[in-house]
């Protein structure tokens, strides 16, 4: 039997592209270069820097941020067009992206040509490009409403032009895992390839594809920091460095770094984090229900995973008292505010908890609870 896919896998950020594509969300050159800089510190080994057929102000940029990256591999986005290609040789960087479609919908509702124009402009366009010296990436646009053939087809001419690398994109987001997984394994056999797989997010399905295709065998794997990207986002970089650490995939990731990347993007995207976003939320590991907690204090094991420690990702757990308290959370909070916690208070004091977490919307911390107290006391 075929064993699923272990090992290294690559992590290839496009937040500065497809992250940048969500609407309304447009970044500084300087917090572009923040971003950048602090990718690369993350361990990133390529980042989609943008797309310079958008004119001389974004080659510019491009140019600017390829210059200041000392370890990672700059990307820039083209279209299958001669132009996009003089635009993206302005840039300065030696690595290429392309990007072709592939769906019958896409060649001939946008492009409107038919398959073998985009056989033939492809390898035209790959031809050109690796003579000229670049290393160039292909991606089949729209892959999962294409043909398994044509995909296998295009990855071919891909190939056969100097291809370094085909990605299968998931443009709208349509995948589920095991749709993820059956496109990528059935099209490896029939591939020259490394194959790098670019999930969306649209049925909240980006990092569960992206982790189906790894096992399935794609070596290269598409992500955004917070997940940020057309629609519903792409796979959250945080997300998938975080469970291939979890499934023992190196990835090279820093994952002490992804809350600071995540507060970085959050701040220069105007997109604030979820509070209970996995991995980067300010919630995630934060406890208060009864039972949970009484288990945590006896033995942290009961209700966290070794597959996920916080401390991993530079992070601690947090016991909090709320409305789900119990009496061993509950005397927890109170001792390490300082605050009287035997067994009369304690009783006294829950029922008021609740009312006044339920009034309040919130957990309670040191000085909510004093408050609580203080005012049980004058009753
Ligand atoms: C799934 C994705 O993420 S695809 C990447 C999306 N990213 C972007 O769109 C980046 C930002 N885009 C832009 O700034 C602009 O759209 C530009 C500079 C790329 C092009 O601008 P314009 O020349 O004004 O074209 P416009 O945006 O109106 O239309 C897109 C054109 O690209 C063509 N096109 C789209 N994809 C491809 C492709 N893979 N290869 C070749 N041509 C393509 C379309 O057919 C259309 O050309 P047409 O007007 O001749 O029909
Ligand atoms: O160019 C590619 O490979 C993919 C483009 C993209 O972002 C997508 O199709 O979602």
């Amino acid at each position: 039997m075929k064993q699923p896919a272990c090992g290294p896998v690559v992590l290839c950020d496009t937040t500065l592209r497809d992250g940048e594509q969500t609407a309304g969300v447009a970044f500084s050159l300087a917090e572009k270069r923040a971003i950048a800089r602090a990718l690369e510190g993350a361990g990133l080994a390529e980042i989609e820097l943008g797309v310079a057929a958008m004119g001389p102000t974004e080659i510019a940029e491009i140019r600017s941020l390829a210059a200041d990256l000392r370890h990672a591999a700059p990307v820039v986005w083209c279209r299958l067009r001669p132009e996009d290609f003089e635009a993206a040789a302005a840039c300065g960087v030696r690595r290429l992206h392309v990007a072709a479609p592939a769906s019958n919908r896409q060649m001939a509702g946008k492009l409107r040509v038919g398959a073998d124009w985009v056989r033939r402009e492809l390898a035209a366009w790959v031809g050109r490009a690796t003579q000229a010296g670049f290393a160039v990436s292909v991606g089949a646009e729209d892959a999962s409403r294409a043909d398994p053939a044509f995909l296998a087809d295009l990855a071919g001419v891909a190939a056969r032009a100097g291809a370094i690398r085909f990605r299968l994109a998931d443009t709208l987001g349509i995948l589920d895992p095991f749709g993820a997984h059956d496109l990528v394994a059935g099209l490896l056999p029939r591939l020259a390839l490394p194959l790098e797989f670019h999930a969306h997010n649209d049925f909240g399905m980006a990092t569960a594809n992206t982790l189906a295709a790894a096992r399935a065998g794609a070596s290269h794997l598409s992500v955004t920091v917070n997940g940020l990207g057309e629609r519903a986002g792409n796979a959250a970089l945080e997300e998938v460095a975080a469970v291939m650490a979890a499934l023992g995939r190196p990835t090279g990731i820093a994952l002490d770094q992804l809350c600071a990347l995540s507060d970085l993007v959050a701040r220069a995207s105007g997109r604030p984090v979820p509070v209970a976003k996995p991995i980067v939320g300010d919630a995630v590991f934060t406890h208060e229900a009864g039972i949970h907690v009484d288990g945590l204090l006896k033995d942290r094991a009961t209700y966290e995973s070794a597959a996920l420690p916080p401390e991993r990702f530079g992070r601690a757990h947090r016991l909090v008292a709320g409305k789900h308290s119990g009496l061993a959370g509950l005397s927890r909070a109170l001792a390490e505010a300082g605050l009287p916690h035997d067994e009369a208070t304690l009783r006294t004091l829950l029922p008021a908890l609740r009312d006044w977490a339920t009034r309040e919307k919130r957990w309670a911390g040191p000085g909510d609870l004093a408050g609580l107290m203080a005012a049980l006391a004058q009753r």
